[in-house]
């Protein structure tokens, strides 16, 4: 069974309890999006493997530490996952950037895809997929899917607000995947809304509604 990191970070709680807040604009939404997922970026990043380098510092000869090897990529699931790239980037700026485009099909609520563009070697990467919201599921499970139709092993999926029912389903789905989320929520509604949530992420990124 896979691990579920709740984040307590204090920065992290009070930032999301201003993306809840439906008088907050798409400006000050998205930025607080991109602080968030740069925050959780620094936590959910905490285990990666460090090995031993030589260096030469202006005075002498010394033994630092660097990230062991591994390369990373960052793959939003389209379009409320773009809000937090920059975020992820800021704190891992080498990382390469993969692109899965779903939306939930606004009366099944299952996902539909329209859009993939992987980086080529994101097979030998450890990935990190992106999505502010987990509702039921259906769209972080197709996305984390793909990626392992595509032979990608090592996948983290990080999400800003989740619903249980999402969590549930992410974890039967794959066993294998950590999920990071910012909080977890109560319920989803009957039009799949996580309560109480923050609406619609996407639309209040970009202000489409
Ligand atoms: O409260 C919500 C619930 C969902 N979204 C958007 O939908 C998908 C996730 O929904 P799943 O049911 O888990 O597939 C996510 O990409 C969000 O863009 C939302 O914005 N707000
Ligand atoms: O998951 P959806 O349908 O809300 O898509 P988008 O992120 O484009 O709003
Ligand atoms: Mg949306």
């Amino acid at each position: 069974m896979s691990k579920v990191i709740v984040m307590d970070h204090p920065l992290i709680q009070h930032k999301i309890g201003w993306i809840r807040r439906a008088d907050t604009g798409s400006k000050d939404f998205r930025t607080l999006i991109s602080e968030i997922a740069m925050l959780m970026c620094y936590e959910a990043t905490r285990d990666l493997e460090l090995t031993d380098v030589e260096i030469t510092t202006p005075i002498c000869a010394t033994t630092v530490k660097e990230l062991k090897g591994k390369k990373l990529a960052v793959v939003p699931i389209l379009r409320a996952g773009l809000g937090m790239v920059d975020g992820m980037l800021a704190m891992i700026p080498s990382a390469k950037v993969g692109h899965i485009g779903l939306y939930r099909n606004e009366e099944t609520l299952e996902p539909v895809e329209y859009y993939c563009k992987l980086p080529k070697d994101c097979d030998e990467r450890e990935v990190f997929v992106v999505d502010p919201m987990l509702a039921t599921g259906g769209s972080s499970v197709a996305a984390i899917q793909m990626l392992k139709d595509k032979g990608v092993k090592r996948i983290h999926f990080m999400c800003i607000i989740a619903a249980p029912e999402g969590v549930k389903r992410m974890q039967e789905a794959h066993p294998d995947v950590d999920v990071i989320v910012g909080a977890l929520d109560d319920h989803l509604n009957e039009h799949g809304y996580i309560v109480p949530g923050l609406g619609d992420a996407g639309d209040r990124i970009f202000g489409t509604k």
